[in-house]
């Protein structure tokens, strides 16, 4: 059985109504072990860098296993989750890439754009997200670990 993961969400006030969505979802599947929300809230107007950094130390120091970010296209808050040592942050909108981004890359933090994908898709997408666990035994793994010995 997939071990349940530990989640932080989070969006820039392009995302907002996706984050909330997704994290409905995740929680009312039961899905994962728990949900941690770093905003944006309904009126929150933080820009995604801050957002998306602060998902991804999480997401470095352990206290969540994975982020879900959601901002206009999906791409900045993976620019800048990535700037976090240690994290891997892909932005995905298709159910192989999604796929491939934990089996392959080993990748914690998944984002995605308010503004290119329906809902529906995004739904789906995340819902196959937290069923993909990495294969630490896998031929991926050394490609990985090339990758982190990139970081300074
Ligand atoms: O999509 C975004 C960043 O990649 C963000 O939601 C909007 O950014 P902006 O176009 O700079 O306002």
């Amino acid at each position: 059985m997939t071990k349940k993961l530990r989640i932080v969400v989070g969006c820039d006030d392009a995302g907002f109504e996706y984050k909330e969505a997704l994290k409905k979802d995740l929680a009312a599947h039961g899905l994962v072990a728990g949900i941690v929300d770093v905003g944006v809230g309904a009126d929150g107007h933080t820009a995604y860098p801050h957002i998306a950094v602060e998902a991804a130390r999480m997401v470095a120091d352990g206290t969540a296993d994975r982020a879900l970010l959601v901002c206009g296209t999906g791409l900045g808050v993976a620019i800048a989750a990535n700037k976090v040592k240690g994290v891997r942050a892909v932005t995905a909108h298709d159910s192989f890439s999604v796929e491939r981004s934990v089996l392959s890359n080993n990748a914690q933090i998944l984002c995605m754009g308010q503004r290119v994908i329906g809902l529906e898709l995004a739904r789906r997408l995340a819902r196959e997200w937290v069923g993909y666990t990495f294969d630490e035994g896998s031929a991926s793994a050394d490609k990985v670990a090339a990758i982190c010995g990139y970081e300074g």
